[in-house]
Parts: structure tokens; C-alpha cells; sequence
């Protein structure tokens, strides 16, 4: 399919905008998107799967009434058996879909699904063929439509169920009798209604995987910053929250120390403001490697004003990464003729620390990293206060 995405080339390179980019025509991510995508789509198909059983049910129940009408009292006994066995089977696994607890059983249950209700069908119909060559086969499309469209399958999962059940059909057939011509006839008609329902499946399951890619691109834009990479302060106020209570759960001390570039009016009156978003991108990726652990978040709060947010550190650890991320910026050299305090683009920084134990709301924790902060920007640049 022809790549409409030319907006992609404005935004930062991330695996999601990358496979966009590269195109998907053969139903198929790099193998860790895959995963993402095959977890996503499993929990999003939940409750179209607990749709699908209900009426898989209840359009089951309604065929075995019809059955009483129209097959021969001979033959009645066995497709009652079969729709019976079909039926206990459909309510065990609704019962271990519905639970939820299994999700990585939920596709092999959704498949056996598919399954039984298709061969149960295929054997249906040869049982009653038997006694009488007009009782409708059509019913099998169903089962098909159903795998290509209310299950929530990929569509290489859909074929293969499809495809088990069209061999069903046909073996139920040679086992009736059903003469060759009219066999052909049938397959042919279950076999095109089939390509139907794989274009539009894949059709579906294209757009799903295009849906997927780009809501994942989208929060990831809404979340960081276009400049830098780096966490912006939507997703700062967000995480947060949710470290605080982990801190405080586990009983683990937080550091947040803010970061502001010294005299960073001048180096861009001094290098020009593309020379200054090069230079905070150069900032952006000290913060990045200073937030190594999967906890810490390095963050963009806005202009020159930058944020780390340490989990599980005590007070002089967090001084010390402080210290140690002012001086890679000094280290990394980044001349600064318009600066009073080095001939190099430097930092300050404010530390505020939280013990565990203490109940403390984000403001106040950025209101005592602003004001060590303050004492560093007041006492001369280029320094650490807490
Ligand atoms: N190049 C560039 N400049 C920016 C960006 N965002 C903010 N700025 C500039 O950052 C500068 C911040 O200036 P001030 O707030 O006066 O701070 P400062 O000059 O660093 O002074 P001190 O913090 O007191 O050392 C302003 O000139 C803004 O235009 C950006 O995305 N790119």
C-alpha cells in the first residue's frame, strides 16, 4: 500500500514512525513491534471475543432448533450429539475467556473456537447429507465470517481455521456421498466466499496494525519533547505521581534535581538560536545518559530549564550525580564567549531530596529544588546547591 505518512519526516526517529515509514503490506512488524502489537491486539479484542461467543451461542442453539424441523428423524440423533458436544466445549472455553485470568490462552481458545464450531458444522452437514442432499451447507461461511471478522484473529490465523474447516467440509462430504460435481460446486462457492473475507480482513487487520502505530506515535509526541527527546512536562507531572507512590510503597528515597543553562540568552545573541536548540539537544543527551536506570526520568521542563528525577537514591548520592552531570557539560566543551562564569556553556543545578516516609505533593519537592536552584544561580553559576 502506497505510503501517505510525509509528515513523518518531521518527527524524531522512534521505532513506531520508522515502521510506518518502512511500510507493512505483508501483515508484519520488526519482530519487537510484533510483540507490542500482538499483546495490543489480544487485550483490545477482549471484549469482541466476549461478543462473538454470545452470539456464536445463541446462533448455534437457534440452528439446533431449526434442526428439529428439517433433518430426518434417522439422522436427528446424531447432529443433536454433535451440536451438543460443540455447545459443552464453546461454554468451557467462554468460561476460561471470560475469566480473563488466562490472557495468553485467549488466542488458542478463540482458535478452538473457530475450530469446533467449524468442524462441528462440517460434520453437521455430511451426517445430514446423508438423509438429504438439500440441507444448506451455507452455514459453513460463517463459521468463516466469524474468524475473519467478530474474533478479533489476524489474518493468517483466520485463514488457517477457515482453511481446517473447508478440509472438514469436504471429508464430511466424501463421507456422505454427496455427488462430485455438486462437491466442486460447493467448494467452489465456500472457497470464493472465503477470498472475501481474507481481503477484507486484510484490509482490517491493516488498518488495526496503522491504527496501532500511530496512537503509540501520537503519545509518544504528547509526552516528549520534539527539540530534545527527553520527557516533557506533561509526562514529568504524570510519572511523578506514579513514582511517588511507588517510592512510597516500597519505602525508596527520590532526588529532583532542576537544571537551568547559564547565561543561555547570551550563547544565543552570541551563536544564533539554531546554534542554541543544538546546543540543548547536546544538554538533552548528558540528561538522558545521567537517567540510566529504568526509573529515572530526564525531562525537558521547558526553554533552558531541564529535570532529573531520581528513584531509590539517598541524599549524597544525589549530590553527587548532580555534580557529576555539571561537570560533563563543562567537560563537553561547548564554547561560550558571552558567559561570566566559564568560557564554556555550564549549568546550574537544584537539589531536593525525599525521604521515605515523608508525604510530600510534587510542588513542594520543585519548590525546594527551585530555591537550591536560586542559591546556585546567586552564589555564581556553574554549581550544585541543595
Ligand atoms: N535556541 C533556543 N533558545 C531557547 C529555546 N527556548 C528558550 N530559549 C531561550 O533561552 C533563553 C533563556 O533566557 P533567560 O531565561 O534570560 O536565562 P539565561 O540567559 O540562561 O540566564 P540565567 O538562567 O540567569 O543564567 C531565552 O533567550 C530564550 O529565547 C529553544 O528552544 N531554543
Amino acid at each position: 500500500m502506497p505510503n501517505y505518512h510525509a509528515w513523518l519526516d518531521e518527527v524524531r526517529p522512534s521505532p513506531y514512525a520508522d515502521q510506518l515509514n518502512l511500510g507493512f503490506r505483508w501483515l508484519r512488524f520488526s519482530r519487537g513491534l510484533e510483540r507490542e502489537y500482538r499483546t495490543y491486539i489480544i487485550e483490545e479484542s477482549f471484549d469482541l471475543k466476549r461478543i462473538a461467543l454470545s452470539v456464536a451461542t445463541v446462533i448455534w442453539l437457534a440452528l439446533a432448533a431449526l434442526d428439529m424441523l428439517v433433518v430426518p428423524a434417522s439422522h436427528l440423533g446424531w447432529v443433536l450429539a454433535v451440536r451438543v458436544v460443540v455447545l459443552l466445549i464453546l461454554l468451557v472455553c467462554a468460561a476460561l475467556i471470560l475469566q480473563r485470568r488466562h490472557i495468553h490462552l485467549l488466542l488458542p481458545l478463540s482458535m478452538t473456537c473457530i475450530l469446533v464450531l467449524g468442524v462441528g458444522a462440517a460434520l453437521i452437514v455430511g451426517i445430514a447429507h446423508r438423509a438429504d442432499p438439500a440441507y444448506p451447507y451455507e452455514g459453513l461461511l460463517l463459521v468463516s465470517m466469524a474468524a475473519y471478522f467478530l474474533v478479533g484473529l489476524r489474518l493468517s490465523e483466520a485463514i488457517a481455521c477457515s482453511l481446517v474447516v473447508l478440509l472438514a467440509y469436504v471429508l464430511a462430504e466424501w463421507f456422505a456421498g454427496l455427488p462430485v460435481p455438486r462437491l466442486i460446486n460447493n467448494v467452489l462457492f465456500l472457497a470464493f466466499g472465503n477470498l472475501i473475507g481474507a481481503v477484507g480482513c486484510y484490509l482490517l487487520e491493516y488498518k488495526s496494525r496503522e491504527y496501532f502505530l500511530i496512537s503509540r506515535l501520537m503519545r509518544l509526541l504528547a509526552y516528549h519533547d520534539s527539540l530534545t527527546g527527553l520527557h516533557n512536562r506533561r509526562s514529568f507531572n504524570r510519572q511523578f505521581e506514579r513514582l511517588l507512590r511507588q517510592a512510597q510503597r516500597d519505602g525508596k528515597p527520590l532526588a529532583l534535581l532542576l537544571c537551568d543553562i547559564d547565561h543561555f540568552k547570551a550563547y544565543n545573541d552570541c551563536y544564533g538560536h539554531q546554534a542554541g536548540d543544538m546546543a540543548l539537544q547536546r544538554v538533552g543527551a548528558l540528561l538522558e545518559q545521567a537517567a540510566r536506570r529504568p526509573l529515572d526520568m530526564g525531562v525537558r521542563l521547558g526553554g533552558e530549564e531541564f529535570a532529573l528525577l531520581l528513584f531509590d537514591i539517598g541524599a549524597d548520592e544525589a549530590l553527587q550525580r548532580a555534580e557529576a552531570l555539571r561537570q560533563s557539560l563543562e567537560a563537553a566543551g561547548i564554547a561560550h564567549r558571552g558567559s561570566d562564569s566559564a568560557q564554556v556553556l555550564t549549568m546550574s543545578i537544584g537539589v531536593a531530596c525525599l525521604s521515605p516516609g515523608t508525604p510530600t505533593e510534587l510542588s513542594q519537592l520543585f519548590e525546594q529544588a527551585d530555591r537550591a536552584l536560586y542559591e546556585a544561580k546567586a552564589f555564581g553559576r556553574n554549581r550544585v546547591a541543595t
